[in-house]
């Protein structure tokens, strides 16, 4: 890491702007850092309720592995600090916000559009898993858009060798592969499970084994009980890669770089990304 990134930062380096976004830790500011003017998003989260979940660690692993990696569908995550109460975490700004906001606001996304954002998606895991690391976590809320509309992925707060971990956060279930739900040993394989969840949802606007009750979705991803319904109408190519994805053997499910080579997406993804 350069010499600058070690510099020590605090809230003076800093003129905070609106709110972006709050999550269950904290708020997300816009900021501008005062003597390059270079515009960033400041999470703020508090260190009182990052002890009471005893999260500390995962924190600190995040802004480890993410010190780490460059990849232009991957949001940085410049450096941190805190003060008394606070931490602080440097982030990329993603002018064109949360991605599940505009899947809602859609509905649903095109071909195209759902072709571009999985083959950007499938990039940059292949980049993570070249490092060793597995995201984890990949779901609309942790997606953000940038100023040309690309994709980020963001909030590596899960992204961890770790294995056996139960969902002790309020995240959702529907993302989760059968080797997690079923809380096996899993390996990157994982994050191709959650882009083929997160591919059907970007097609369909709802992911393929919800439910009403959390039991009824373990059974269906337990039982890759996948249904294509007939409205919106969906190509067959995408239904095949979608099912090649959704795979109980994790072992057995389409690689990421074949996935590249997958007729729907050589069709229908934007090769800018
Ligand atoms: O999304 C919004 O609310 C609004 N928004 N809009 C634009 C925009 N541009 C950049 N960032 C935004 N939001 C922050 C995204 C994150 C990235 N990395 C994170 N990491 C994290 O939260 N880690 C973390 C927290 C608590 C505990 C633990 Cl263990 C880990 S959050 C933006």
């Amino acid at each position: 890491v350069s010499a600058k990134e070690k510099k020590r930062w605090t809230l003076n380096d800093f003129d905070i702007g609106k709110p972006l976004g709050r999550g269950k830790f904290g708020h997300v500011y816009l900021a501008r850092e005062k003597r390059s003017n270079h515009i960033v998003a400041l999470k703020v989260l508090f260190k009182s309720q990052l002890q009471q979940s005893q999260v500390e660690h995962q924190l600190r692993r995040e802004v480890e592995i993410q010190s780490h990696l460059r990849h232009p569908n991957i949001l940085r995550l410049y450096g941190y600090f805190y003060d008394q109460k606070r931490v602080y975490l440097i982030l990329e700004y993603a002018a064109k916000g949360e991605l599940y906001k505009e899947l809602q606001k859609c509905k649903y996304f095109s071909e195209r559009r759902a072709a571009t954002y999985v083959a950007s998606l499938a990039r940059a895991l292949i980049y993570c898993h070249g490092k060793h690391v597995i995201h984890r976590d990949i779901k609309p809320e942790n997606l953000l858009i940038g100023a040309q509309g690309e994709l980020k992925i963001a909030d590596f707060g899960w992204s961890v060798h770790t294995f056996n971990r139960r969902r002790t956060m309020c995240g959702t279930l529907d993302y989760l592969p059968p080797e997690m739900v079923e809380s096996v040993e899993h390996d990157a394989n994982v994050d191709i499970w959650s882009l083929g969840v997160l591919c059907y949802e970007f097609l369909y606007g709802v992911p393929p084994f919800e439910a009403k009750e959390h039991s009824d979705t373990y059974r269906r991803i337990v039982q890759v009980d996948l249904k294509f319904p007939p409205k919106p109408i969906v190509s067959s190519a995408a239904k095949d890669l979608i099912s090649q994805m959704l795979v109980k053997d994790s072992s057995q499910r389409l690689p990421l770089h074949k996935l590249l080579e997958h007729p729907w997406i050589i069709q229908n993804a934007d090769p800018s990304g």
